[in-house]
């Protein structure tokens, strides 16, 4: 079986705030796992569980069958929401310095930080303090903090939040490349679009729970079919106000709608026929940020009670 990373049953409070209510999911070995939710519906909380800097109240954290202890926990590379690098000390010097921390010997964090500097893009400001680099670039050395131990397990918090795209590049094949080794990686993000393109599974985490997950394809198969009609010439709200149909978005000639049960699709093509002609007339799966609008915007089980 594939060794994989366990969140079972994991909840949490903060003194009121209930930030993890039973959360269940796994990350498996050779994945990219992202993990996507609103602010404040428990990723964070979830991964620095994960990682041992948080207790849970209950539930159980477990690699490979066993609960996580100290030198598992040694093993995961983590990237911090709130990034953590010391600002006034030298790039390298500091990626060696957590290097060592993690018990590597000195020709080792060396070779590894050079390698990853390299690797990464930094290798240039290896002299720089690490507060005189762009924000881009500091994470780029937060993210190389997280992988020049060899981890066996990734856990990155919002690692693409202020990227450029060449640097989102360099990111997504890291994590490509790390997850073709074997390792179990997961990251938060709210870049929808990105998640969809690089994750295996995805998971939507609400109120501390975990919703949906699957792959990308799985939940969009589950989620409400849309249809598209171009119809060049016609006129904004053109659809508005037909039976059973929610107007997702209309831009160009293109429309993005929604048909509730037995709505007729018919009608539909009848009125967009009356506009003009029609180009285009397709049912089409939504897309993630469609889902996740979808999901997150269902009342939950209290609010419908
Ligand atoms: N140290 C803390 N003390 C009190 N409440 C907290 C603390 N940390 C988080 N919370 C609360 O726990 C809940 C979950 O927060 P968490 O940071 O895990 O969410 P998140 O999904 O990572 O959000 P975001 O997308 O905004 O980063 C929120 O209601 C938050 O306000």
């Amino acid at each position: 079986m594939t060794r994989q990373l366990e969140i079972d049953g994991v909840s949490k409070r903060y003194g009121d705030v209930v930030a993890l209510q039973g959360i269940t999911f796994e990350v498996r070995a050779g994945e990219i796992f992202g993990l996507v939710g609103s602010n404040g519906a428990g990723k964070t909380t979830a991964m620095r569980i994960v990682l041992g800097v948080l207790a849970a109240d209950s539930g159980a954290v477990r690699w490979d069958g066993r609960a996580l202890d100290r030198d598992t926990r040694r093993k995961i590379g983590y990237m911090p929401e709130e990034r953590g690098l010391y600002p006034r000390m030298k790039v390298a010097e500091q990626l060696i310095y957590l290097t060592r921390l993690h018990g590597m010997s000195p020709a080792a964090a060396r070779a590894s930080v050079d390698d990853w500097m390299e690797r990464l893009g930094v290798a240039g400001r290896r002299d720089d303090d690490v507060i005189k680099l762009s924000l881009g670039n500091q994470q780029r050395v937060q993210l190389a903090a997280a992988l020049v131990h060899d981890p066996e397990i990734l856990v990155l918090d919002e690692p693409f939040s202020g990227l450029d795209p060449v640097a989102v590049d360099v990111m997504s094949g890291v994590l490509r490349d790390k997850a073709d080794t074997g390792v179990p990686v997961m990251f938060s993000s709210h870049q929808l679009d990105l998640v969809e393109r690089l994750c295996d599974r995805v998971g939507i985490v609400r109120q501390g729970r975990m919703v949906a997950a699957g792959t990308v394809d799985e939940l969009r198969a589950g989620g409400p079919e849309a249809l598209i009609v171009t119809a060049p010439d016609a006129p904004a709200g053109w659809a508005a106000g037909l039976p059973g149909v929610t107007v997702l978005d209309q831009s160009g000639g293109s429309t993005r709608l929604t048909l509730d049960d037995g709505a007729d699709d018919q009608a539909v093509l009848r009125a967009a026929l009356a506009t003009g002609p029609v180009r285009e007339f397709a049912r089409s799966r939504p897309s993630l940020t469609d889902l996740f609008r979808h999901i997150v915007s269902a009342p939950t089980e209290g609010e419908a009670a």
